[in-house]
């Protein structure tokens, strides 16, 4: 598990055309301002009874009705997160990552970007996999295991966040949401690398969200953080004519829904595979060529 103190010290559903139109809009400076709120907000509709009138407007409107679906998708996960027998998760947490170290997908991959994960949070740790990459430097020692990590820094309210590249976990520090995450400069003054200015593509993209299904879909926490960071990183990929990164979620059992429970919109980014206890779940045609199953 990462430490805080260490760091601190050093169902596709089809939505009418108008719907699509209101969800990818530029934001404004309302939405902006009201984000803070707007994380707590859905909290508390999924645990308020909803006026006649708002139930009303869920029917009539597609995407009011896709993020309803999404509010009551989260909060059902959440729960379950938080009931999950704390022995069940270290074994889930150490299966996950095994499998994820001892995969040739993983082993193979020169540049990573992962998430940092948050225990507040509940997610699937990330720790081993994040110590592992950076115990092999980037620039000594074998040059096959060579890795460059990148890892979520969050700009704005606005959905805009960085991945940035760390040579150390000491160039981690808590951000306003409590989770590690690079500080500005590192520890000589300089900027970190962002990865949509490095010179090489990314091979790998390791996931966290709140729900996944064997369809590739993925809930993430309703900031929409990750879904405008892969669609910049796609558009990226078509520029330079790279392959695009695998996307690979991690995922405890309790994680994994039923198909047609997750609910998206044309800006949901779907994963490749996930990475589960009970081993690694291929689904796109990229993951399956690989044979990553
Ligand atoms: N480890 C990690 N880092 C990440 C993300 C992530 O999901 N995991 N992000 C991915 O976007 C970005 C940060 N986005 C976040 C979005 C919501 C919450 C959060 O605290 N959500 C609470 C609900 C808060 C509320 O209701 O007010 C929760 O989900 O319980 C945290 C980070 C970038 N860094
Ligand atoms: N590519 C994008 N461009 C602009 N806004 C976006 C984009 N992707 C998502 N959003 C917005 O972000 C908000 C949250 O979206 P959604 O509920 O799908 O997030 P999420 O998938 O749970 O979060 P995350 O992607 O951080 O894991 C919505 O208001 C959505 O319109």
């Amino acid at each position: 598990m990462f430490s805080h103190s260490r760091a601190s010290a050093s169902g596709l559903i089809n939505g009418a055309k108008e719907a699509v139109a209101l969800i990818t809009k530029p934001r404004t400076l309302a939405s902006r301002t009201l984000f803070p709120s707007r994380l707590a907000n859905e909290r508390l509709a999924s645990h308020s009874h909803r006026p006649y009138a708002t139930m009303n407007r869920d029917d009539n409107d597609p995407i009011e009705a896709i993020f309803r679906q999404k509010r009551l998708l989260r909060s059902r996960i959440r729960k379950e997160l938080k009931n999950m027998d704390p022995v069940r998760r270290s074994e889930e947490d150490a299966a996950i990552q095994s499998i994820v170290l001892n995969a040739p997908w993983f082993q193979s991959s020169k540049s990573i970007c992962a998430y940092i994960s948050s225990p507040a949070l509940r997610e699937v740790d990330t720790s081993r996999i994040v110590s592992e990459i950076l115990s092999k430097p980037a620039n000594e020692g074998d040059v096959q295991n060579r890795k460059k990590l990148y890892v979520p820094r969050v700009e704005d309210r606005n959905s805009n966040m960085r991945m940035l590249r760390i040579s150390s976990v000491d160039d981690l520090i808590v951000n306003s949401m409590d989770i590690l995450e690079p500080a500005l400069l590192d520890s000589d003054g300089k900027q970190h690398e962002d990865v949509l200015e490095a010179s090489d593509p990314v091979d790998l993209f390791i996931l966290p969200g709140l729900a996944f299904d064997r369809c590739g879909r993925r809930l993430g926490r309703g900031g929409g953080y990750y879904d405008l960071f892969l669609k910049k990183y796609q558009e990226l990929t078509k520029q330079r004519q790279w392959k695009e990164p695998l996307r690979v979620a991690l995922s405890y059992s309790v994680q994994i829904v039923e198909e047609g429970a997750i609910a998206v919109t044309s800006n949901d980014v779907s994963v490749d595979a996930l990475a589960s206890p009970a081993g690694v779940i291929p689904i796109s045609p990229a993951a399956q060529e690989r044979s990553m199953g």
